[in-house]
């Protein structure tokens, strides 16, 4: 950990891979063994504590946030000072030796609160994006980077997109859409709940919070840190939510991730924020929207929000390649 605390905004990686379609009908990415996923996991700097899977994905809660493994697809998000990009290199490797190659590569992050304690490569944005150039190869020939700003200085979005194809890679996903939530300065008494006692459990502080009210058809598996920290996956059939939470007075953050489809009830996303509202009460939040199909979710999550007091502050758009548009809203809470 950081002498100046801990790094809770997490970097994003997202990996898509095609090959034969046996490969993909026998599990794809999912018989990439655990010794080898342990492998790629030491060079990033984490370690898995607990893991789950359903007949769609594998989902691994880790020492610093998740990993999710898809037959063609995988996600994997580390907070503090770990080192993600170093992860591309084995990933694409072990695909390949199971006859997959990569087709797609998603990297997105927040402002971290302590940049100077962050490693190589991850010391400042064009370092970043100068690894991550270098470790992809030159098949993914679409290549955009970009910092999507807010009025706030402490909320940037960092996006970098890369694919071999001009447009959508996977034309059967064009229906999601991927929700990435930063939140700081969590309420003062919610982020107590998130301090152990000497016998809290993981699933205990799901349900003192609120979180497993979130999506109550999900299989959530949560783990408690020691003395304080959150984490948890949900499964939800096809579909992966997510939850990190660090407490820290000074330095608090929490993250909540899902995926939805623009065929969903209209209401369910506007639910699901509503309530991750109400779980953190966050000074400031910010909601970031991939969908590569043109919709219209993020003016939902303004109306999600706003009657919980949560003020919009900005809004701005970018398009990337193959991930599509990206929409990043900024909002306060009027509490203070
Ligand atoms: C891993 S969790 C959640 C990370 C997530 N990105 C976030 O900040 O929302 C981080 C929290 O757990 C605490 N923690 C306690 N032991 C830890 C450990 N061994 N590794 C990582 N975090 C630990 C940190 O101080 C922090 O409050």
């Amino acid at each position: 950990m950081a002498a100046s605390g801990f790094e809770g905004f997490e970097k994003r990686l997202e990996l898509h891979f095609s090959g034969d379609d046996p490969v993909i009908g026998m599990g794809g990415l999912r018989h990439v063994d655990f010794d080898s996923i342990e492998e790629v996991l030491h060079a990033v700097q984490c370690t898995v504590v607990s893991a789950a899977g359903n007949q769609y994905f594998d989902s691994y809660v880790l020492s610093e946030s998740s990993l999710f493994v898809y037959p063609t697809k995988i996600i994997i998000k580390t907070c503090g000072t770990t080192e993600l990009l170093k992860s591309i290199r084995p990933f694409i490797h072990y695909a390949c030796e199971i006859g997959l190659i990569i087709t797609e590569c998603r990297y997105t992050r927040g402002n971290y609160i302590f940049p100077k304690a962050q490693p190589y490569p991850h010391t400042n944005f064009k370092e970043e994006i100068i690894y991550l150039q270098d470790q992809l190869p030159n098949h993914l020939c679409y290549r955009k980077a970009s910092v999507m700003p807010s009025k706030f200085t402490s909320h940037s979005w960092h996006v970098f997109s890369a694919s071999c194809d001009k447009f959508y890679s996977l034309p059967i996903s064009n229906d999601l859409y991927t929700v990435e939530i930063c939140m700081t300065d969590l309420d003062r008494v919610l982020a107590r709940k998130f301090f152990k006692h000497p016998d809290t459990t993981g699933k205990q502080m799901t349900e003192i919070t609120g979180i497993g009210d979130i999506n109550s058809n999900a299989l959530i598996c949560d783990f408690a840190f020691d003395p304080c920290g959150y984490s948890m996956n949900g499964i939800d059939g096809d579909r992966y939510s997510t939850i990190h939470v660090t407490p820290e007075d000074g330095f608090s953050y929490a993250s909540y991730e899902c995926v939805g489809s623009i065929y969903d009830d209209r209401d369910d996303i506007v639910k699901v924020l509503k309530k991750v509202v109400q779980v953190f009460r966050p000074g400031t939040m910010s909601v970031s929207i991939t969908c590569t199909n043109s919709s219209e979710i993020w003016s939902r999550i303004v109306k999600a929000v706003e009657p919980l007091g949560m003020k919009r502050r900005s809004c701005t758009v970018d398009e990337f390649p193959a991930a599509g548009t990206v929409v990043f809203q900024t909002f306060t809470s009027t509490r203070k």
